[in-house]
């Protein structure tokens, strides 16, 4: 399964994805994919090499996925609640997000490897279902398009 990470480029096609992508609150980036089974790989060589599987125990990792969990929730500690996208944040609590977010996912990625999880199956199939345990509902349907209106657009009384 694909995560996206994502690399700057220019040009004028560049600044109209880059409205577009800022309207919907997601940054303006190109992406490339980025395979779990990539990552997977890249951190069980990182463990290796530095002779860490002995401190790689699911206990472990998990501890750690839990304290990185902790350090991403001081980044939103005391904001109140944050615009989509976060129009307002500098570029090194951005940056400082990805990095948190990041740390996040790569103990999540190795708790899975370490406990002998295909973590991208295993989402796929929770996917499928939450998708039945939560059915796509005309009320919901309804929801959906209220919520896309634009700022202002408001309902008659
Ligand atoms: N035994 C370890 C230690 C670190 N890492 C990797 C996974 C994380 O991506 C990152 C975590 O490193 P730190 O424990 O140094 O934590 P931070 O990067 O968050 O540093 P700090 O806590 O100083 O902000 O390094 C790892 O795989 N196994």
């Amino acid at each position: 399964m694909g995560v996206c990470v994502g690399v700057e480029e220019g040009g004028s096609a560049r600044e109209r994805k880059s409205k577009m992508e800022r309207a919907n609150g997601r940054p303006a980036r190109r992406e490339r994919e980025v395979s779990l089974e990539e990552l997977r790989e890249r951190l069980a060589n990182f463990a290796k090499e530095r002779e860490w599987d002995q401190f790689h125990s699911p206990r472990n990792l998990l501890l750690a996925l839990v304290g990185e969990v902790g350090e991403l929730s001081e980044i939103f500690q005391w904001r109140g609640e944050v615009a989509r996208g976060l129009p307002n944040w500098s570029a090194s609590d951005k940056e400082h997000l990805g990095e948190e977010l990041s740390d996040v996912l790569l103990y999540l990625v190795r708790l899975a490897d370490v406990c002998g999880l295909d973590l991208g199956s295993a989402a796929l199939t929770k996917l499928v279902k939450n998708g039945h345990k939560y059915p796509v509902t005309s009320q919901s349907q309804q929801q959906l398009s209220l919520r896309s209106r634009p700022a202002g657009d408001d309902l008659p009384v």
